[in-house]
């Protein structure tokens, strides 16, 4: 469903963000990409979204390589993509019902109560059909990320790309947003990236992981595998928070 090949990338003639990264998902499989802040995880999210095109290497999705050169088919892959970037801003002038109505508005043909029909079961979802008529104003912050996770699923998309989905989350949220990612990759059988630094939330829900560090690929294997790891760089960021419980050096 989604496969990179060797992807490099730079911002213009900066220092490359991205070297030689290969990953690839599955139908079905939740995997996550994971590592230090400034390390690239965003701007991978973005090449594997077409939002930004390598310099070396191949992205293919759906089984196709991403078509670049043609705007038109861009957009339609695109319409296959569910994406929550951090922070998943709503649109603060429009309710919750709206705001998840967005893209089916925008981007289909639906009509009054199919789109209707749509929203209410995305919003029961996320367990969320009592806020409908609610502004982003009258809710939590976690309500206000669930909002956002109807809103990138609204039209059932079979890839989904997660951009640090528990950032400024309480515990609880944060497990109910991992939960939710869990369940709809399950339900629409869709391939899931999750970008995150949170260990905990995501070994909780991804079947396999990519670690990132300046640039490049360092490690990957299933959450237990890495979990495992005796490699000190994996075993630092992977068990760093325990390490402080602990009263030792930290990361
Ligand atoms: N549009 C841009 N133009 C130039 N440089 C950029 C741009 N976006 C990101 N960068 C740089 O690329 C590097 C990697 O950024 P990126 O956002 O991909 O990292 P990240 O791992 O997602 O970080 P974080 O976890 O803090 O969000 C950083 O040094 C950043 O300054």
């Amino acid at each position: 469903m989604i496969k990179l090949d060797d992807v490099h990338f730079a911002y213009g003639q900066a220092k490359p963000i991205v070297q030689g990264v290969s990953l690839s998902v599955t139908r079905g499989q939740v995997v996550a990409v994971m590592g230090p802040s400034g390390c690239g995880k965003t701007t991978l999210l973005r090449l594997v979204a077409g939002l930004l095109r390598p310099s070396e290497g191949q992205a293919t999705l759906l089984g196709a390589p991403l078509p670049y050169d043609n705007a038109q088919a861009l957009r339609e892959v695109r319409k296959k993509m569910g994406m929550l970037f951090q922070f998943g801003a709503l649109f603060t002038d429009m309710s919750v019902f709206e705001n998840v109505a967005f893209p089916l508005r925008e981007n289909t043909k639906m009509g009054f109560e199919e789109i209707r029909a749509q929203v209410m079961s995305k919003l029961t979802a996320v367990d969320l059909a009592d806020a409908e008529g609610k502004m982003p104003s009258e809710i939590s912050g976690g309500m206000a990320r669930r909002v956002a996770l109807a809103r990138a699923i609204a039209q059932n998309p079979q890839i989904m790309l997660f951009d640090e989905p528990f950032t400024g989350l309480d515990p609880i949220a944060m497990d109910t947003i991992a939960q939710l990612i869990r369940q709809q990759t399950n339900e629409l059988n869709a391939a899931s990236i999750v970008v995150s630094h949170d260990v905990q939330e995501t070994f909780a829900i991804a079947d396999y992981v990519y670690v990132m560090h300046q640039s490049k690929m360092i490690a990957e294997g299933t959450p237990a595998e890495l979990w495992a790891s005796e490699e000190p760089f994996i075993k630092r960021f992977i068990h760093g928070r325990h390490a402080l419980d602990a009263g030792k050096v930290v990361v």
